[in-house]
């Protein structure tokens, strides 16, 4: 989190399959749109969004990378210092959904991350909007994948008609608070383990020194 503003500002990157509708989940969330003829986006595009979690505004600093293959060198650059990387699928397209995997590890290496617990992972399952008999994937393989993979949240959202679109946003942020609380308590613990042996070497210098004055 960079803290330059007074709001907390985030970096939330939107990966997943070309055509899966992580532009149309941005623009759904921003500005209340959806473009049934959304282009496929080219590198990298963001948008800045304001949310208020119980009292606080954090401002999203939204990032909508291309899906596609061919455009992958142009949008793994920016993968570093995200804060939240939301795995985008389509409920009606089995293979994007098993490319999440792919994508996972792809912002693990490009981001650089130590531990995968170390940023809010969130899956979202688009276009919930789609007729069942069109739906490939189901809400039971989706929360099967993100036990097998540690993943605590999930959703399945609709950028069309708006469904969960901003609760999927609300949930990233406040998972992202959860390990950021946890991280600030370890901090806590570690702060008191250097005081404590900071203290022990005070205790020895001033027995060192007292031993010193007795030889003299
Ligand atoms: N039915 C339905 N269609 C959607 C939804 N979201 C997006 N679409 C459609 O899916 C297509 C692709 O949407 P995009 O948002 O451009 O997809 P993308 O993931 O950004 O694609 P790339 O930029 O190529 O990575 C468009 O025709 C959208 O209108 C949805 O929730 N429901």
């Amino acid at each position: 989190m960079r803290s330059a503003t007074k709001n907390p500002l985030l970096k939330v990157v939107i990966l997943g399959d070309g055509g899966v509708g992580k532009s149309c989940l941005m623009n759904r969330f921003v500005s209340n749109e959806f473009d049934e003829h959304s282009f496929h986006t080219i590198g990298v595009e963001f948008l800045n969004k304001d949310l208020e979690i119980d009292g606080q505004t954090y401002t999203l600093q939204i990032w909508d990378t291309a899906g596609q293959e061919r455009f992958k060198t142009l949008r793994t650059p920016f993968y570093r210092g995200s804060d939240i990387c939301m795995l985008t699928y389509a409920i009606d397209d089995k293979a994007s959904f098993k490319n999440l995997e792919i994508w996972r590890t792809e912002f693990s290496y490009y981001a650089d991350l130590k531990d995968n617990n170390a940023i809010p992972f969130i899956v979202v399952g688009n276009k919930s909007d789609v007729s069942s008999e069109h739906r490939e994937v189901s809400m039971l393989e989706m929360e099967t994948w993100c036990n097998e993979n540690h993943i605590t949240s999930c959703i399945e959202t609709s950028a069309k008609n708006a469904s969960n679109v901003q609760e999927a946003f609300r949930m990233a942020v406040q998972h992202w608070i959860r390990l950021e609380s946890r991280a600030d308590k370890n901090q806590t613990i570690v702060n008191d383990t250097v005081n404590l042996s900071k203290n022990q070497s005070d205790v020895k210098t001033s027995c060192c020194g007292g031993s010193g004055d007795e030889t003299n």
